[in-house]
């Protein structure tokens, strides 16, 4: 009988397995949480003496596997925190994580080492945290792997030409960083980054110190090596002018994914092909959305407001609009 009662009970593996497939059921089905990077209903609390902070109050994202993508918020926003996630160093509180194939809320502390030494490369926006100001480029770009011991000290020096090349900074192969200019520096550490071949690129405001013309030029490095690797870019920032650099930008605001834009190639009257940039608004599997702040303002809309559904769109008015005459 007690044996019957004990085999009857399902282990904590299988009780994840099936929470983790209810979730999946929640969230519409595994398809949608087929992506290379997934977010879905992703929250982070913080505690500091007895005071809770919602980060992230059930972000959801999805990024296909070889995506450009920016993220871009005002501060306080919670990029720091959905890019911390991601990249290993901190653990959400509820919801979906999961990069690669790698479940980030439920990884041992062995996977998420192996995590994030082979499966994620960093570009941080100080440029000291990226290089080591005593060695080349080229030194910089080789050095994470002769640490992984993957390939021989020949084959490291070729590929460490090539990424730099692939970059646009062979030509700083064999200078110092304090022989480089911020930007050239940036794009070294581009190469740096996918040393040894990882299948998700971060960059956490990789452009915050440079100015437009040479933030443009480490954006050309992310494309180019998101072009020819084949590796997932990710890179997070509050400055909004890098959505003319990617082809979608998603914006978040308190915490959730507010809207997302996107630029597509088409062909125009005059048959010169011709930037298209579009914006939407994200709407959740529970058909939640947040309107842009300058339409709530725009329309001085609060609290309450009313909808209406047309035979294509939806309509949102004040709720606040003077009662029609009953008849
Ligand atoms: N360790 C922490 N303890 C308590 N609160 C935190 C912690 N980290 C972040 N927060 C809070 O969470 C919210 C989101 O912070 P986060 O750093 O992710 O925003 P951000 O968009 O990256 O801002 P910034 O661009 O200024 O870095 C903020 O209200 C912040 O004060």
């Amino acid at each position: 009988m007690t044996a019957a009662l004990t085999t009857a009970v399902p282990d904590l593996a299988a009780l994840q397995r099936r929470a983790a497939e209810r979730a999946a059921e929640r969230a519409g089905g595994n398809d949608r949480l087929r992506g290379h990077i997934v977010c879905d209903g992703l929250v982070r609390i913080f505690k500091t003496e007895g005071v809770e902070v919602v980060a992230l109050q059930g972000l959801d994202l999805v990024i296909d596997r070889g995506e450009l993508i920016a993220i871009v918020g005002a501060s306080g926003s919670g990029k720091s925190t959905v890019l911390n996630i991601l990249s290993g160093l901190d653990v959400p509180t509820a919801g979906i994580a999961r990069v690669a194939g790698f479940d980030l809320l439920t990884m041992s502390a062995k996977q998420r080492l192996r995590y994030r030494r082979s499966t994620v490369g960093f570009v941080w926006q100080q440029t000291g945290r990226n290089l080591l100001p005593y060695l080349t480029a080229r030194e910089n770009v080789e050095l994470p792997m002769r640490l992984a011991r993957r390939t021989s000290a020949r084959a490291a020096r070729k590929r460490a030409s090539e990424l730099l090349e692939m970059a646009g900074v062979g030509y700083c192969a064999d200078r110092r960083p304090g022989q480089m200019s911020g930007g050239e520096q940036q794009r070294c550490a581009v190469a740096v980054a996918v040393a040894n071949d990882p299948e998700v690129l971060f960059a956490d405001e990789p452009t915050g110190e440079l100015d437009e013309a040479t933030a443009a030029d480490v954006f050309e490095a992310l494309r180019a090596i998101n072009a020819e690797l084949g590796v997932t870019v990710v890179v997070v920032t509050h400055d909004h002018n890098v959505a003319t650099q990617v082809r979608r930008t998603v914006a978040i605001r308190d915490g959730r994914t507010a809207s997302e834009v996107r630029r597509s190639a088409r062909i125009g009257e005059d048959g010169l092909e011709e930037l298209v940039t579009e914006e939407y608004a994200v709407l959740d599997r529970a058909g939640r959305m947040q309107l842009p702040a300058a339409f709530v303002d725009a329309l001085a809309l609060r609290d309450r407001v009313k909808l209406n559904l047309e035979l294509d769109h939806v309509e949102v008015r004040s709720g606040d609009e003077p009662q029609r005459e009953q008849l």
